[in-house]
C-alpha cells in the first residue's frame, strides 16, 4: 500500500480497530495521526501503537493526505465545519459515521470539488478480518479510489457500492453485525453452562465452533444452507435444535433486527442532516 499520511479525527472504538489493523499490516505508525478531545484515549493509542496524537483537529490534518472522521454521527457536523477552513483540494475525506450522507458531509465542508468517501467498516478490522463497504462522490479520483480501497483492504474485505442508499443496509448487516455474533457467542456459552459444562469449556467450545463454522463457510464452494444440511442428520440432534429456532422464527427476528438498525441509520441522517436525493 502507498504510504500516505492518515489523520483520524476521533480515537475511539472504531478508530482503534482500524489503526491496530493497519499497523499489524505494516503501515508506518508515524504516518498515522489521531486527534481526540479525550487525552486518556490518545495516551492509550500512543503507548500501544506509537501513533502521533493531537488534541487539535486542525493540527492533526495539516499535512495529512487522508482524513478519517471517526466521531459519533452527532459530532460530525461540528467537526467538519471546524476543519473546513483548512481544507485543500488534494485531500481525501473519509467518513465512517453511520447514516450521515455524502451530500450533507459535502454541504458542511463547503469546498467546491472536495473528494469524499463514505465507508462502513467493522471492529474485526483490528484483527484484519474486517468487512467494509465504500461509496464515493463524483470528485474522488481513481488514485483516491485506489488509496481508500487499499487502506481498508489492509484490514479485511473492502468493496464498493454504487448506490449510497444501500449504506444503511450495509450498516445493519456488517457494521453492526459483529455485535450479533458476540450475542450468539454469549448465548451459546450460557446455554452450555446451563446444561452443566464448566464456564471455560463452554466458552472455548462456543468460540471454536463459531470460528470453525465461519472459516468453513468462507473456504467452501457450498452455500451456508448446504453446509447446515450436512450437520443435520435426519432424526438427529441438530434437527431438534433447528426446529426450535424455526418455531421461534429466528429468520424473522434477524429481518426485524436488521430493518430496525437500517431505520436507525436513516433516522440519524434525517435528524442530523438535511439533504436527500
Ligand atoms: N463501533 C463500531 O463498531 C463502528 C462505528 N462506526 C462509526 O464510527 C464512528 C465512531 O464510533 P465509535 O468509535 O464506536 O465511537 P467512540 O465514542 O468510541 O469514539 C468517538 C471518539 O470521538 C471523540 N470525539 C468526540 N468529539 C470530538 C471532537 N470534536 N474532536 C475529536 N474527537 C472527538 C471521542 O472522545 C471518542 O473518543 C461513529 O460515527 C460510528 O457510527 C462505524 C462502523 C462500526
Ligand atoms: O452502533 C452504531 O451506531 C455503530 C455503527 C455500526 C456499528 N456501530
Amino acid at each position: 500500500m502507498k504510504q500516505c499520511t492518515i489523520a483520524f479525527i476521533g480515537g475511539g472504538n472504531m478508530a482503534r480497530s482500524l489503526i491496530g489493523g493497519l499497523i499489524s499490516n505494516q503501515f508506518t505508525a508515524e504516518n498515522i495521526h489521531v486527534s481526540d478531545a479525550n487525552t486518556e484515549a490518545l495516551d492509550n493509542l500512543a503507548s500501544r501503537y506509537n501513533v502521533k496524537t493531537f488534541t487539535d483537529n486542525l493540527a492533526a490534518i495539516a499535512d495529512a493526505d487522508v482524513i478519517i472522521l471517526a466521531v459519533k454521527p452527532q459530532q460530525l457536523q461540528s467537526v467538519i465545519r471546524q476543519i473546513a477552513p483548512a481544507w485543500q483540494q488534494d485531500k481525501l475525506l473519509i467518513s465512517i459515521a453511520a447514516g450521515i450522507r455524502l451530500n450533507d458531509i459535502s454541504r458542511w465542508l463547503d469546498f467546491e470539488g472536495a473528494a469524499i468517501v463514505r465507508a462502513m467498516p467493522n471492529t474485526p478490522s483490528l484483527v484484519q478480518a474486517g468487512a467494509t463497504a465504500l461509496c464515493a462522490n463524483d470528485y474522488v479520483t481513481s488514485a483516491q479510489h485506489e488509496l481508500a480501497e487499499s487502506m481498508l483492504r489492509a484490514v479485511g474485505l473492502a468493496l464498493w457500492i454504487s448506490d449510497e442508499k444501500q449504506m444503511d443496509a450495509v450498516t445493519a448487516l456488517s457494521g453492526s453485525g459483529p455485535a450479533y455474533f458476540f450475542l450468539v457467542l454469549e448465548a451459546l456459552q450460557t446455554a452450555g453452562m446451563e446444561l452443566g459444562l464448566p464456564e471455560e469449556t463452554a466458552r472455548l467450545l462456543a468460540l471454536e465452533t463459531s470460528f470453525g463454522a465461519a472459516k468453513m463457510a468462507l473456504e467452501s464452494d457450498e452455500s451456508a444452507c448446504v453446509l447446515r444440511q450436512r450437520v443435520t442428520s435426519p432424526g438427529g440432534t441438530t434437527e431438534r435444535a433447528l426446529d426450535v429456532f424455526e418455531q421461534g422464527d429466528l429468520r424473522g427476528l434477524f429481518k426485524q433486527a436488521l430493518t430496525a438498525a437500517a431505520q436507525r441509520a436513516d433516522e440519524l441522517a434525517e435528524q442530523l442532516g438535511q439533504d436527500y436525493d
